[in-house]
């Protein structure tokens, strides 16, 4: 019986890292403190790597700036975006640990909304007027978006056959009448979605017409995305078993001299999707929610975003269409095999998908350099604290 015994969830402190980038400054981290101080974060920061970014006291962290990834990829540095938040990625392979969170600078922890009446205020304001209220869930326990998406990892997820009373695994829920018994052992979770309330993620030309709008909506629910079926993965607020599918969390090559931006966390939840369908994993999205804060300007966004919006009408079909091989039975080949196809299938769309094919490659060959034995004694951060 599926949650019939509610155990605590385990707060996963050795086995999880945090992974933040930043071109801004860490002060939301003071937000987070009652739930982030007792895990390690690696922090990875984007453009100028002169720069001082100061960490709240009490945090536990590696901080890595371009200099470090290129001290310690060399040229397989490459493969790792600058001045784009697709940086993040480097945090992942760097990791030694089974599971990730990351999460946006601007992101908090959502405010209790239904009792506090938000008209459009700005953060900030609301930080320095009033204790933010942390959200509670319908018995009354404080939310912890941390918390949620470990319960999310550590539950199995339903892609075979969709559960209507949604996820099933849930103290209160059920696999309802009709649901096969062959499936309700369910499939190991790789990937744990959260949302977002407030500036939703829309793309620049939602946001260019609908500025004012806020998402007000929280839906209480956790979904699996059934298996075939492709989503838009944002990377703000995400939590993955590095274990199960970390190589395949690429976040495709954005920013300083790329055509592209803004689709980055896309790249790897297309491939990843194709790969957790491949292997027999399951991704699920909805809760938790945090509070994003700061809508990025839709002006420069459109610069970054407009070939993809018409890329991706040719995109989509193709990981729609995509087949692996039962020869590929890890993740690693998996993503090798990908990253052939797309050279063959979108190198003639835009010769930007053949470097994309070729960093793709690269990012393979560096995280199992950097996660062989050998590798993982070889990594020294630019600055750790206690
Ligand atoms: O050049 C940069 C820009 C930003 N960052 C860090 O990345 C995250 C997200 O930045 P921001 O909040 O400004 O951008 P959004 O549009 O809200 O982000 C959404 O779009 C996706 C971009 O692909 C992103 O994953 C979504 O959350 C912050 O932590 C910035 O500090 C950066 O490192 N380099
Ligand atoms: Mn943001």
């Amino acid at each position: 019986m599926a949650g019939s015994s509610v155990k605590p969830t385990p707060v996963l402190k050795d086995e999880l890292d945090i992974v933040i980038p930043t071109i801004r400054n860490l002060d939301f981290l003071e937000m987070w403190r009652p739930f982030f101080e007792q895990y390690h974060l690696i922090i990875v920061q984007d453009g100028d790597p002169s720069k001082i970014i100061k960490v709240p006291e009490g945090f536990d962290y590696e901080l890595y700036n371009r200099n470090d990834i290129n001290r310690i990829l060399g040229p397989k540095a490459s493969c790792i975006s600058f001045k784009d938040s697709a940086c993040r990625c480097f945090g992942y392979m760097v990791s030694k640990k089974k599971y990730i969170y990351t999460i946006d600078d601007d992101c908090f922890i959502f405010i209790d909304y239904p009792s506090v009446h938000i008209d459009r205020l700005d953060f900030e304001v609301i930080l320095r007027d009033m204790k933010p209220l942390v959200a509670k869930n319908p018995s009354g326990e404080q939310i912890n978006a941390l918390e949620q998406h470990i319960k999310n990892l550590l539950s199995p997820s339903t892609p075979f056959f969709f559960n209507t009373l949604y996820d099933p695994y849930r103290e209160g829920a059920d696999f309802v009448r009709g649901y096969p018994f062959s499936l309700r052992e369910g499939a190991p979770t790789a990937v744990s979605h959260g949302l977002w309330l407030n500036i939703p993620d829309y793309d620049a030309p939602t946001q260019l017409v609908k500025p004012l709008e806020r998402n007000t909506r929280y839906v209480d629910t956790v979904l699996t995305v059934p298996k075939g079926t492709l989503f838009p993965m944002c990377g703000m607020n995400l939590g993955f078993n590095r274990e199960l599918i970390g190589p395949a969390m690429y976040f495709g090559l954005m920013g300083d001299g790329q055509p592209i931006g803004r689709y980055d966390d896309m790249w790897a939840g297309w491939c990843m999707k194709v790969i957790c369908d491949h292997m027999g994993y399951g991704v699920k999205t909805g809760l938790p929610y945090i509070w994003h804060s700061k809508a990025s300007n839709p002006f420069v966004n459109l610069k970054k975003e407009y070939k993809g919006i018409y890329w991706q009408e040719d995109l989509i079909p193709f990981f729609q269409s995509a087949v692996l091989p039962k020869e590929c039975v890890t993740v690693q080949q998996c993503y090798i095999e990908l990253a052939k196809q797309v050279k063959e299938k979108l190198g003639k769309i835009d010769p930007y998908f053949i470097k994309l094919a070729d960093a793709m490659v690269t990012w393979i060959e560096a995280w199992d350099e950097l996660n062989s034995p050998a590798g993982k004694s070889s990594k020294q951060p630019n600055s750790t604290a206690k």
